[in-house]
C-alpha cells in the first residue's frame, strides 16, 4: 500500500532512478548553493546576558533560525539521541519497524512513518525521508511503550533529552521574550503547557538528489523547535529569498522560531523558513524537538506589543483550526500564516 511504503524500503529494493511521485515541480528543486561558506549566526548563551539579548534580537529580525552554544544540555545525552534513533533505522529488520507503524490516517499521530501530509489527492509530492514521532510532554501524553525498546536504553535517553529541550525552550523563550522588552515569561504564558513531539527524521541516500526533497520548504507551526542533526547536513533556511545550508556544528542546537511566535510577537520576528536536501552517498539523521500549544489555546499578538502606532498584524487564531488548516492546505511557504495576516 502506498501510504505505507517507507523510503529506506525503496532503497533497499536497489532503485537508481527516484519514483514519480517524489520528483519535485522544477521551481522546488535544489539548487547548487553558491554562498556554501555562510551559516545561521551562533549564540553563545554562556555570554553576558546582555550580549545574548541582543544576539537574539539581531538573529530573530534576520534569520528566525540560530545556532546556540554552551546551551547547557549534556554533550552526550546529544549523542546519544543521534546514536539510538539511528541504530533504530539501520538495524531493526522492516518487520519489527512497522510494529511501531504510525496510524496511516490521523496527522501527526506517534510511531514510524514517512509521509507528513494525508491528502487523498494523489498529487502530492512525497518527500524523501522516514520519521520516528514521539510524543513526550505533557507527561499525560508520554507512553514510553510506544517508542523502541531496543537499543536497550532508547526510551529512558528520550525522555532525558524531552525534559532538557523543556528547559531549554523556557530558557530561549524567556530570553526571546526579553529581547522585545517583555516580561521574560510573556510568551511562554501565551503559549501555555508545551505540547512538545520530538520527530526523528531519516533521509536515506537519493539516487537523484537534484529532483528530490528530504523535506519540503515549511515553517513550524508551533513556538520554538530545537533541532540537532548529524555530520552529514542537510538543513537549509531561507533568507532574504536565498536558500543558505545550515553547515552541522557538532555540540551546537538550532534553534528555529515558529509560527505561533511570530503571532504572539506581531511580526516583529518571523518564523525561520526551512526545508531539507537529500545526497546520494550518505544516510542522514535530524531529531526535531517542537514545543506547541495546546489544541485549544487562542494565540493573539501580545497586547504589551500594541498600541495605536502599533495595532494587531494578525488575528487571533485557535492553535486547533491553526494545526488543522497546516495539514489540509499544506505547510507550503507561509500561507497558512498568510491567511491571518491584517493589512495594516
Ligand atoms: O531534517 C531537518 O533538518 C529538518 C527537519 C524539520 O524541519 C522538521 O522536522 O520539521
Ligand atoms: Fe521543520
Amino acid at each position: 500500500m502506498e501510504e505505507t511504503k517507507r523510503v529506506q524500503t525503496l532503497v533497499q529494493q536497489g532503485v537508481s532512478e527516484v519514483p514519480l511521485r517524489y520528483i519535485q515541480p522544477p521551481e522546488n528543486r535544489p539548487k547548487p548553493i553558491s554562498n556554501a561558506t555562510y551559516n545561521i549566526p551562533t549564540i553563545d548563551l554562556s555570554h553576558s546576558k546582555d550580549s545574548v539579548i541582543a544576539a537574539i534580537r539581531d538573529a530573530c529580525r534576520k534569520w528566525g533560525a540560530f545556532h546556540v552554544s554552551n546551551h547547557g544540555v549534556p554533550i552526550p545525552l546529544m549523542d546519544q539521541m543521534r546514536k539510538l534513533p539511528l541504530s533504530f533505522f539501520n538495524d531493526f529488520p522492516m518487520e519489527e519497524k512497522f510494529k511501531y507503524a504510525c496510524h496511516p490516517k490521523s496527522p501527526a499521530s506517534e510511531g514510524y512513518g514517512s509521509r507528513m501530509l494525508l491528502s487523498s489527492e494523489d498529487d502530492t509530492v512525497l518527500d524523501w525521508r522516514d520519521y520516528f514521532d514521539h510524543h513526550t510532554l505533557p507527561l499525560s501524553r508520554r507512553n514510553p511503550l510506544r517508542w523502541p525498546h531496543f537499543p536497550s536504553e532508547y526510551r529512558q535517553v528520550v525522555a532525558k533529552y524531552s525534559d532538557e529541550m523543556k528547559g531549554l525552550a523556557q530558557r530561549l523563550l524567556g530570553l526571546t521574550s526579553e529581547s522585545l522588552g517583555l516580561r521574560p515569561s510573556c510568551i511562554e504564558d501565551a503559549v501555555g503547557d508545551f505540547y512538545q513531539n520530538i520527530t526523528v527524521s531519516y533521509y536515506p541516500p537519493c539516487p537523484q538528489p537534484e529532483l528530490t526533497l528530504g523535506l519540503q520548504t515549511h515553517s513550524d507551526m508551533g513556538a520554538i523547535t530545537l533541532l540537532i542533526q548529524d555530520e552529514v547536513g542537510g538543513l537549509q533556511v531561507l533568507k532574504d529569498g536565498e536558500w543558505i545550508t545550515v553547515h552541522p556544528l557538532p555540540n551546537a542546537i538550532v534553534v528555529l522560531l515558529a509560527d505561533q511566535t511570530e503571532i504572539i510577537t506581531n511580526g516583529k520576528y518571523r518564523s525561520g523558513v526551512h526545508r531539507a536536501i537529500t545526497n546520494a552517498s550518505r544516510a542522514r539523521l535530524s531529531v526535531a524537538t517542537f514545543h506547541d500549544p495546546a489544541k485549544a489555546v487562542k494565540i493573539s499578538p501580545a497586547s504589551d506589543l500594541l498600541s495605536e502606532s502599533s495595532p494587531p498584524r494578525y488575528s487571533s487564531v485557535v492553535y486547533g483550526d491553526y494545526v488543522s488548516s497546516w495539514y489540509s492546505k499544506g505547510p507550503e511557504g507561509k500561507r497558512n500564516l498568510d491567511a491571518l495576516r491584517l493589512d495594516t
